[in-house]
């Protein structure tokens, strides 16, 4: 494949879709061609399976069917859009990927990295992002971002407990993959952490 997948990873409310607005206007400019979309969802069959999960009604959905609903979502969004788009060598972007589900149903759920590894092997089969850009925040931070939203969906209900693991999670996962993903530290401005995502991507792309 000649295009270039990068996917963004963080605990809720971390900034990500801000830096992707940013990162798909940088890729313009210099006049590549652009994708950018979002893990649950990203086609309509995989929308759909986003809504049925993040809402609040499902609150007697199992683990189990969470983990599965998260991984037939990301089979539609590979076949129909991810693997497409980079045979046709786009730069794919992509809000969360198969590092959501190794931290939220793997870690947070207690399901097993590994289970949920091979899980997802299934869906995903050879595609892997070329990086992951995991955002470190401090856990204030977070907070004082999250508390800007109104309508919070099924996930981000979820106890404190659950969020704690979740953000642990986040922390540990470069050194099981170091090769694929990069920790950026997004305290500090937009144009900051703009500046350093922009970095770790010129030299993964130099490479
Ligand atoms: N560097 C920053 N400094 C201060 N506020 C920020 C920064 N980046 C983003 N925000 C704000 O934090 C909130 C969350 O940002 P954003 O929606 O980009 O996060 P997200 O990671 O995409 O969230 P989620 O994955 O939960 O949808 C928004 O109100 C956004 O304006
Ligand atoms: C892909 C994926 C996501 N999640 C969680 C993470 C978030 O809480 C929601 C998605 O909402 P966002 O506003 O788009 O970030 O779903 C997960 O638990 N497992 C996954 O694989």
């Amino acid at each position: 494949m000649n295009g270039f997948f990068i996917t963004f990873e963080g605990p809720d409310a971390c900034g990500k879709s801000t830096q992707i607005n940013l990162l798909k206007n940088y890729f313009q400019d210099k006049g590549y061609d652009v994708v950018v979309t979002r893990e649950p969802g990203g086609t309509l069959i995989s929308e759909k399976i986003r809504a049925l999960i993040l809402d609040k009604e499902n609150k007697n959905m199992s683990y189990k069917t969470e983990a599965l609903l998260y991984a037939a979502s990301r089979a539609q969004h590979i076949d129909e859009l991810i693997k497409p788009s980079l045979l046709q060598g786009k730069i794919v972007i992509c809000d969360r990927f198969i590092d959501s589900s190794l931290i939220y149903q793997g870690i947070g759920r207690n399901l097993g990295i590994d289970k949920i590894y091979n899980l997802n092997l299934f869906a995903i089969e050879d595609t892997l992002p070329d990086i992951t850009i995991i955002f470190q925040i401090e856990e204030e931070e977070i907070q004082r971002r999250k508390n800007r939203r109104k309508n919070l969906d099924r996930l981000e209900c979820e106890k404190d407990e659950f969020h704690k693991k979740v953000y642990e999670g986040y922390k540990i996962l470069k050194d099981i993959y170091p090769e694929r993903i990069k920790n950026v530290d997004a305290n500090g401005t937009v144009k900051q952490v703009h500046e350093r995502i922009i970095k770790l991507i010129q030299n993964a792309m130099e490479k």
